[in-house]
C-alpha cells in the first residue's frame, strides 16, 4: 500500500449524553460515536466506509477535515496530526480536502457557476482566475451548459455534479463523499459514480466515499472498512471483502449486492420447478470458469442446465455465481458435486423431494428484498435457455465465465 494520507490511530469520539438521559437514570451516559478505530487510507485510493444507519461513518469521516475532534487518538491528514490545532493551523489542512453531500447543500441564491465559485471568492482568487477554473470544473462534470442555472431547476444528478465541482475548486488532495448518491435513482448514481472514478484516476484525488450500500463498494472502491456500533469490524481489499467477507454485519452488505444467489424462497420454487439436483456454483477468476464447470460435470456423465444466476464485475474483476439443475443417477450426481467442489465453492440445494440447507461459503440472498426503488437484476429463467444454457451435454450459453 501506498503512503497513507489519512490515518486514525485508536480514535474515540464520544457526544454528551442526550439531555433526557442525563437527567434519567442513565446519568452521564456518553455516545461513543467512532470507539478505537485504528486505519490507514492510502493516497491515490478509493476508500470506502460502510455501515448501518449510526454506526458511525458521518463522525469518523468528519474528523478529517476537523469538523468533529477527538476525545482521544490522533487523526493524522497529509502528514498533520490534527490533535489541538488551531483554527489558524486547520485552515490549510482544510483547504486540501472537498466534501460532497447526500443533500448536496448548494446555496439557491447563486447560479451553478456562483456555486462554484464560492470557494474561490472567499479565498480570494482574481476575477479572472476564477472564472477560468470555474468554466474547467463545469466542463469537467458536465455541466458546462448549465452554468447561469439556478440549483432550484436542476435534476439530483445535476445538483450533486455542481457539488462535485465546487469540492475540487480549490485542488484539493482528498474528497470526501458523504453518502453522495443516497438521493440518487440507480441510474444517476451510475454516473455519479463514475465520474468520482474519474476524479480519482484522472486527477489522482483520494475518495472517501461514506454510504451504506455495497452496490457502490462493488462499483468504484478499492478497499472498504466496514463499521459496527462505532468499530472498524472488518478492513481490506473490496474483491476480498465480497469474495471472503468474514464478520456477521459484511456478510449481510455482501448478500443485498450480490443478487446473482437465489433466496430461500426462490430455491424453493426452483426446485419446484426442476426434478433434478439444485447446487450454486462460484465464478471468479480463478474458480468456476465454464470449461472447469462442465469438464467436472462431463466427466461424470451429468447434465447441467442454467437455472439461476449471473456473473458481474466486484473492483472491475469478475464475480458472480450460478445455480444449475444437474441430472444423471444419484451416483453420478454425487461423484459431479465433488468434481465440481474440486474446483471451485459449491452450495448443494438438495432436490424438492430431499432439499439440502447447505449455503457453505455462498450465503443465500435475503429473502426476496427488492430496495425501494429498484428491481431485482436477476432472475428466475426459464426452464431450458433458448439456444443453449447446458452445461456437461452441449455449450454454455452465457458470457463472460471463462
Ligand atoms: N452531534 C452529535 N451529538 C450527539 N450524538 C451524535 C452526534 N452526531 C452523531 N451522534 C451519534 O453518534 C452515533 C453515530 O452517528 P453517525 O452519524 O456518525 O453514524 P452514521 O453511521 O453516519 O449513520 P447515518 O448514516 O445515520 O448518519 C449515533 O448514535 C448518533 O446518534
Amino acid at each position: 500500500m501506498s503512503e497513507p494520507i489519512i490515518s486514525f490511530r485508536d480514535v474515540v469520539k464520544e457526544f454528551p449524553a442526550p439531555r433526557g438521559f442525563r437527567r434519567g437514570r442513565r446519568h452521564g451516559a456518553a455516545v461513543r460515536a467512532v470507539d478505537g478505530v485504528t486505519l490507514d487510507v492510502a493516497a491515490g485510493e478509493i476508500f470506502g466506509v460502510i455501515g448501518y444507519s449510526g454506526a458511525g461513518k458521518s463522525t469518523l469521516v468528519r474528523l478529517v477535515n476537523a469538523l468533529e475532534t477527538t476525545t482521544s487518538g490522533a487523526v493524522v491528514v497529509d502528514g498533520t496530526d490534527l490533535t489541538g490545532l488551531s483554527e489558524a493551523r486547520l485552515r490549510p489542512v482544510r483547504a486540501g480536502i472537498g466534501m460532497i453531500f447526500q443533500q448536496f447543500n448548494l446555496l439557491s441564491s447563486r447560479t451553478v457557476a456562483g456555486n462554484v465559485a464560492y470557494p474561490l471568492d472567499v479565498a480570494g482568487w482574481s476575477r479572472a482566475d476564477r472564472d477560468a477554473r470555474v468554466a474547467e470544473l463545469l466542463d469537467f462534470v458536465g455541466i458546462a451548459d448549465k452554468a447561469g442555472v439556478h440549483p432550484a431547476k436542476l435534476s439530483g444528478g445535476q445538483k450533486q455534479r455542481v457539488g462535485i465541482a465546487r469540492a475540487l475548486a480549490a485542488n484539493p488532495r482528498i474528497l470526501l463523499a458523504d453518502e453522495a448518491t443516497s438521493a440518487l435513482d440507480p441510474e444517476t448514481t451510475a454516473d455519479v459514480l463514475a465520474l468520482l472514478q474519474r476524479v480519482n484516476r484522472e486527477l489522482g484525488i483520494t475518495v472517501v466515499v461514506i454510504t451504506h450500500e455495497m452496490e457502490v463498494v462493488r462499483s468504484i472502491c478499492h478497499r472498504v472498512a466496514v463499521m459496527e456500533h462505532g468499530r472498524v469490524v472488518e478492513v481490506g481489499d473490496a474483491y476480498s471483502i465480497f469474495s471472503a467477507p468474514r464478520h456477521a454485519v459484511t456478510r449481510r452488505f455482501v448478500a443485498s449486492a450480490l443478487r446473482d444467489r437465489p433466496s430461500d424462497a426462490v430455491l424453493a420454487r426452483l426446485r419446484t420447478r426442476h426434478a433434478g439436483r439444485i447446487v450454486t456454483v462460484r465464478v471468479d477468476e480463478v474458480a468456476g470458469s465454464s470449461a472447469q464447470v462442465m469438464g467436472a460435470l462431463a466427466e461424470h456423465g451429468v447434465t447441467g442446465t442454467i437455472v439461476y444466476g449471473g456473473i458481474s464485475e466486484v473492483a472491475e474483476r469478475p464475480y458472480g455465481s450460478l445455480t444449475l439443475e444437474l441430472v444423471g443417477s444419484d451416483d453420478a450426481v454425487t461423484a459431479a458435486l465433488d468434481a465440481l467442489r474440486r474446483v471451485t465453492v459449491v452450495a448443494d440445494h438438495g432436490t424438492a423431494a430431499r432439499p439440502v440447507d447447505d449455503a457453505g461459503d455462498l450465503p443465500a440472498a435475503p429473502d426476496d428484498v427488492v430496495e425501494p426503488g429498484q428491481t431485482r437484476p436477476t432472475a428466475d429463467l426459464p426452464p431450458r435457455l433458448p439456444g443453449g444454457g447446458t452445461f456437461g451435454g452441449t455449450t454454455a450459453a452465457l458470457g463472460g465465465i471463462d
